[in-house]
């Protein structure tokens, strides 16, 4: 094989792998507040982990150094090794953009972009890839069908994103992730500030993706968790204290603090 064909291959495997994250001996800080204590954990592949905590706890600092968001911001900064497949992506090597390509993100509040329904969604995949006019229309409306969106906006889409309903609008954000083809999807509190029926069609989409994506997500709802995901990480004070299958850590936790968590004593 030539040299060409095996570096060929090399990216491929590097660019598209199995989306599998391994968190070794994280440590987080904001200046010089520690606020992740040697984080340790395993996120499979095409499956969904949520993470679960008090308030506090980390969970969303945790979530937002598998794509480096917390860059954005001075006086953050993360210590030990955060592999993406065989990729250490705290290197500083890394390719940020591609990074971000890799592992999207969906964020509490619904955050579309001030353009057009369609635009939101061909946004990101002007920027990533080169398509004619008429696979760019296509790109987009597999990524709308998939955010389970377009029977909803098929006749919407030259209307302003920022004109649907919130859980409408969080589907297009999930549109938007998903229509750039990352193998990671973040997903920080997503159903917080949307209604329950908007809700229970957030988490249908999500079983839905989790063929395709491996999911983590940050959520307060207990009962969420245990409902659409298939691995949970107890966090407290920084710390994971447990991690394990979600239903053996619902019925069965081995740690008196997710115990009390779980049966609602504190948090
Ligand atoms: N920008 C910041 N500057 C300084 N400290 C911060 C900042 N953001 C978070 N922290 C601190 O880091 C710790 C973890 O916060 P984080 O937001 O990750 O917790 P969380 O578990 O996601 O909480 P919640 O469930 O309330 O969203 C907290 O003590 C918090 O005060």
């Amino acid at each position: 094989m030539s040299n060409e064909i095996i570096m060929e291959k090399a990216d491929k495997i590097m660019t598209k792998g199995e989306g599998r994250i391994s968190v070794r001996n994280l440590n987080f800080f904001y200046g010089d507040q520690q606020a992740l204590f040697n984080n340790n954990l395993e996120i499979l592949p095409k499956k969904v982990t949520a993470i679960i905590g008090p308030s506090g706890c980390g969970k969303s600092t945790h979530l937002r150094v598998y794509n480096r968001i917390y860059e954005l911001y001075r006086d953050q900064r993360a210590e030990g090794e955060v592999f993406l497949d065989d990729e250490n992506i705290l290197s500083e090597n890394t390719n940020l953009i591609k990074l971000r390509k890799r592992v999207g993100m969906i964020f509490q509040k619904p955050t579309p972009f001030p353009m057009s329904v369609f635009e939101n969604v061909a946004y990101g995949l002007r920027l990533h890839y080169k398509l004619s006019k008429s696979e760019l229309t296509g790109r987009v409306e597999e990524a709308l069908k998939r955010a389970a969106l377009w029977d909803e906006v098929k006749d919407k889409l030259n209307q302003p994103g920022t004109a649907l309903s919130g859980g409408q609008q969080q589907r297009l954000c999930i549109a938007r992730a998903i229509a750039i083809e990352p193998e990671i999807l973040l997903m920080d509190e997503p159903t917080s500030a949307i209604d329950p029926i908007a809700t229970a069609k957030i988490e249908e989409l999500v079983e839905s993706l989790k063929n395709r994506y491996t999911i983590v997500i940050v959520t307060h709802n207990m009962q969420q968790a245990a409902r659409i995901s298939d691995y949970t990480a107890f966090f407290y004070k920084g710390y994971i204290v447990e991690y394990g299958e979600t239903r053996q850590i619902f019925t069965n936790p081995k740690k008196k603090e997710t115990e009390n968590y779980i049966t609602g004593r504190f948090g």
